[in-house]
């Protein structure tokens, strides 16, 4: 009962949240392609696997058009970042208050364990049972998104196990793979996390760390963005000429706070945007930047880039 209360009140928050962009947007006073269009409690976005070594993603749960306004969220925690950080005591006493934080709070601990079962491995939390990894996730996983959004899990009970097994050996370092570097400082000057190659200290900002934003998945640029191809779609397309394929390569963008396009999205918050139409089921991703990955990636854009290549040795 108790929990069901705290989560009526963030809903309510939310709300009142929401109605303010809402206004603001009515009012004209930011751009018409933050405006959320969907109605509340129309769900946004769905958690799900993708394989067992890419791990969880998020798709779409619906339609989007291109500049279209899919979710925002206030961060789960916030601490200090530093490129390779690990040996910086600083740095890592900061993220470690910053999870202890969140384990003072049940409800919260529980939603974190099932949504970054790396974190709970690394921090020694099996990962719960399915019955009650989905409960939380279908409850519970929108509960920092305003606007009233929420959003729920396709996961199966296969997929689940699949992915929670795999984890014995966890990453050491969460706040590298999930964090996002809050760009702005109070004084709005920009602090960007650079690898430095000169070995001198890099410059240290706050990292946030997000329920949903934190699962997105890494998709590389293509060269050019019109590219599109599958591989039923070129056997066909050589056959009756090109058609239209599906378009590959990152489907949204992101911001960290007030960055002049959402005046409704708080310092931290994150806002996400389509970068072109989205389809139903389509998982969402973007690109992670230029900066070292630490992955071999199974991007759409790579996987296109293989069947070109072995379809040239063909
Ligand atoms: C921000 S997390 C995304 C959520 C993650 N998939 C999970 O299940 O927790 C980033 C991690 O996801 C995986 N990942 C993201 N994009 C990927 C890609 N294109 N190819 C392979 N692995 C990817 C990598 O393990 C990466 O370190």
């Amino acid at each position: 009962m108790g929990k069901k209360k705290s989560k009526d009140n963030n809903t309510n928050k939310a709300d009142s949240q929401g109605a303010t962009g809402f206004d603001a947007a009515k009012q004209g006073k930011i751009p018409a392609k933050w405006y959320p269009q969907a109605p509340k409690n129309d769900p946004a976005v769905r958690l799900g696997l993708v394989n067992a070594s890419v791990g969880y993603g998020l798709f779409a749960a619906r339609d989007f058009a291109k500049g279209e306004f899919i979710f925002h969220e206030a961060p789960l925690m916030t601490a200090l970042f530093k490129e390779n950080s690990s040996a910086d005591e600083a740095t890592v006493n900061s993220q470690h208050r910053a999870y202890a934080d969140i384990l003072t709070d049940t409800h919260k601990t529980q939603v974190l364990n099932v949504a970054f079962p790396l974190l709970a491995a690394r921090n020694g939390f099996p990962p719960p049972a399915f019955a009650q990894a989905r409960q939380t996730l279908d409850a519970d996983l929108g509960m920092n998104l305003v606007h009233g959004r929420y959003a729920g899990t396709d996961l199966t009970e296969e997929q689940y196990q699949s992915y929670t097994n795999a984890l014995a050996d966890a990453c050491m370092n969460f706040f590298k793979f999930y964090a996002f570097e809050d760009k702005t400082n109070p004084d709005g000057v920009l602090l960007p996390i650079i690898k430095m190659a000169n070995g001198a200290p890099a410059p240290t900002t706050h990292a946030c760390v997000y329920l949903l934003g934190s699962l997105v998945n890494h998709c590389c640029t293509p060269r050019t963005p019109k590219r599109t191809t599958t591989v039923e779609g070129d056997a066909h397309d050589i056959l009756r000429g090109a058609t239209r394929r599906p378009p590959i390569g990152p489907n949204i963008e992101w911001r960290i706070g007030d960055s002049g396009l959402a005046k409704f999205v708080k310092p931290r918050h994150i806002a996400v945007q389509a970068r072109r139409d989205i389809k139903a089921g389509e998982q969402l991703t973007w690109d992670y930047g230029k900066r070292e990955k630490g992955f071999l990636c199974e991007c759409d854009v790579c996987h296109a880039k293989l069947t070109d290549s072995l379809c040239g040795v063909l």
